[in-house]
């Protein structure tokens, strides 16, 4: 591991304020973090409205935090904060200098589990939203689009096993980001985003 590999840097990336660390935490320490998130959460097959039709969504979903929250329509009753959570949220708030009240887990079964474009946008994220990224498991493509300038390419990342993202500053303003399928096998993968939610 390069001794950089487990602090943030900086992403150039204009109209953005972008953080990433590839492994910010240690392999062997990220193995105990996948199975026990993995055991431990309440994971959730939600569907979303499309076109009038329910449909499941291409992944599992947990939510804990000390607010009810809505995303992608849904909304997300709290359920209290679980010990290994609260271990993570600690080590990305010491990182990051931010508070987070909220945390969305997803879990991508197969390559077939995804996540289209979107921002993290919702009005109780406030304007400029800070929101930390953890990674466990198999690793995936993920990148981030201009919404409007099409000079930018976008910019991809590999989300790597422990690996942190932090977005903040007007990233959501001007960016949409996502997790692509992907017909290669990849392994199972947990991503965990904490947010700060306002009542
Ligand atoms: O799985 C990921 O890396 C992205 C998750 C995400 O964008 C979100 O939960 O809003
Ligand atoms: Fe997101």
């Amino acid at each position: 591991m390069r001794p950089d590999e487990n602090t943030l840097q900086q992403l150039a990336m204009p109209d953005a304020e972008v953080y990433f660390a590839p492994a910010f935490i240690r392999s062997p320490q990220s193995d105990v973090y996948f199975e026990r998130l993995l055991r431990e959460a309440n994971w959730q097959q939600e569907s979303i409205k499309l076109f009038g039709r329910e449909v499941p969504m291409p992944r599992l979903t947990a939510w804990y935090g000390d607010k009810a929250y809505t995303y992608s329509g849904l909304q997300n009753k709290p359920q209290p904060w679980l010990p290994v959570l609260q271990e993570l949220r600690e080590k990305v708030e010491q990182a990051s200098g931010q508070k987070y009240n909220s945390v969305l887990l997803n879990f991508y079964r197969t390559g077939q589990d995804s996540m289209g474009w979107h921002a993290d946008n919702e009005p109780e994220l406030g304007r400029q939203p800070s929101i930390a990224s953890l990674s466990f498991g198999g690793e995936r493509r993920f990148a981030f689009k201009h919404r409007t300038r099409q000079d930018l390419r976008p910019v991809p990342l590999i989300l790597s096993h422990g690996s942190l993202l932090l977005m903040q500053g007007p990233t959501q303003h001007h960016w949409l980001h996502q997790v692509p399928k992907t017909s290669k096998s990849v392994q199972p993968r947990i991503n965990l985003t904490f947010r700060f939610v306002n009542s």
